[in-house]
């Protein structure tokens, strides 16, 4: 089988390509790769450490007001488009697979004028703009969320997850707390605010520190690799110290591992965190960002709060009070923890790998 990947920007439209990969390399030793990705986005720094082959396009995205880099981004999206055609007569793949972000625009388009199946990827619930775009052309159109379905025309539409999730669901863990000066053993709850840490969540957290220092559990805060001095900075200045159960840190890298021994998650509402929380069956308290296009993670959220899957917490009435009582409410009561872990186990789909595979050979 000899694939296209395309997908860029941030990482959650990068991982599920690279996933959906490592499953196809399982399933078919001999399969080819070529990942198309732009210069801008963050897979110019991912993708090549997988050993995939990678090329780039010049794209960028639309500003939202009228301006006249709006004529440049259409200019570079028919250059890109002409490159694309270039590339794929060359690779001349049985399928290419789009996973978002304008990169996969132009690369998908380009596919669906010289008619090579395409599927689609779109890991949120709320239909991004490139997919959308491309929904019409798509030979198959590959969903995270159920949600997203009606967006999208009925007759493309499979459910699949998101196929990070297989990975982590399949991942064994020899990660201690003790590496962090913790305890095994005793309750943990992981508080982190997507890949860069969220201002609101850490500011939370700092108000709740007097309150976490009474706890039995443990608490562990991502604070962002930028924003872990401003919040070290402001314990100093408001004469807070942390318990010994209390660890503050700016990133960690092995986070699959390290999630697999928390107990109950404090996270944003991104479609990875999402699938890798529910693939592990963990409860979670979401924040979805209010920054994001659509509003789509209050969208993410909200499928797993109808599901008892998740608490919702939205980012105006996060503070420190209202993030102690929902992280009581879960790691002081045993059998509302194991209700939602249930719930958050069934939401997960952990052959999402799998389902990406089987739609892929439909297409070819
Ligand atoms: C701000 C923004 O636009 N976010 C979007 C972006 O998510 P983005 O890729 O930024 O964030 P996600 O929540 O989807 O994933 C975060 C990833 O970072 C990892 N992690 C986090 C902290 C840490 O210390 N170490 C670590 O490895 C998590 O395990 C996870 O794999 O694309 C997603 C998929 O389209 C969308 O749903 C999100 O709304």
């Amino acid at each position: 089988m000899k694939v296209v990947l395309s997908g860029g920007g941030t990482g959650g439209h990068i991982y599920p390509a690279l996933a959906l990969a490592k499953i196809i390399e399982q399933k078919e030793t001999d399969a080819e790769f070529l990942y198309i990705g732009s210069y801008r986005g963050v897979e110019k720094n991912i993708v090549p450490q997988t050993g995939i082959p990678f090329m780039q396009l010049d794209v960028q995205g639309f500003s939202r007001s009228l301006s006249a880099s709006n004529f440049k981004t259409v200019y570079l999206f028919l250059k890109a488009v002409r490159e694309a055609k270039k590339i794929l007569k060359g690779f001349q793949p049985d399928v290419v697979v789009g996973t978002g972000g304008y990169v996969s625009g132009a690369v998908l388009y380009a596919a669906q004028q010289m008619k090579i199946p395409t599927v689609i990827h779109e890991q949120n619930s709320v239909a991004g703009i490139t997919n959308k775009f491309l929904a019409r052309g798509a030979t198959k159109i590959g969903l995270g969320f159920e949600a997203a379905k009606d967006q999208f025309p009925a007759d493309k539409t499979v459910l699949i997850g998101n196929p990070r999730a297989q990975e982590v669901a399949n991942l064994q863990s020899d990660f201690s707390w003790t590496s962090y000066g913790l305890k095994d053993g005793v309750k943990t709850l992981l508080i982190f605010g997507g890949s860069q840490g969220a201002p609101a969540i850490n500011l939370a957290t700092l108000a709740a520190i007097p309150a976490f220092n009474d706890r039995p559990y443990q608490v562990v805060l991502v604070a962002g690799p930028k924003r872990i001095d401003n919040f070290n900075r402001l314990l100093a200045e408001r004469n807070l110290t942390l318990g010994d159960h209390i660890k503050v840190l700016p990133y960690i890298d092995n986070m699959p591992a390290v999630m697999k021994k928390a107990s109950v998650l404090v996270s944003r509402a991104g479609a990875t965190s999402i699938a890798e929380l529910t693939a592990l069956g963990l409860p979670a308290i979401l924040v979805p960002s209010p920054f994001v296009t659509g509003d789509h993670q209050t969208k993410n959220a909200s499928s797993l709060v109808e599901a008892g899957a998740a608490l919702s917490i939205k980012e105006p009435d996060l503070n420190g009070d209202s993030l102690v009582k929902a992280a009581d409410a879960l790691l002081l009561d045993d059998a509302q923890a194991q209700a939602m872990e249930k719930q958050s186990a069934a939401v997960g789909i952990t052959d999402a790998g799998d389902r990406f595979y089987d739609l892929i050979k439909s297409v070819i």
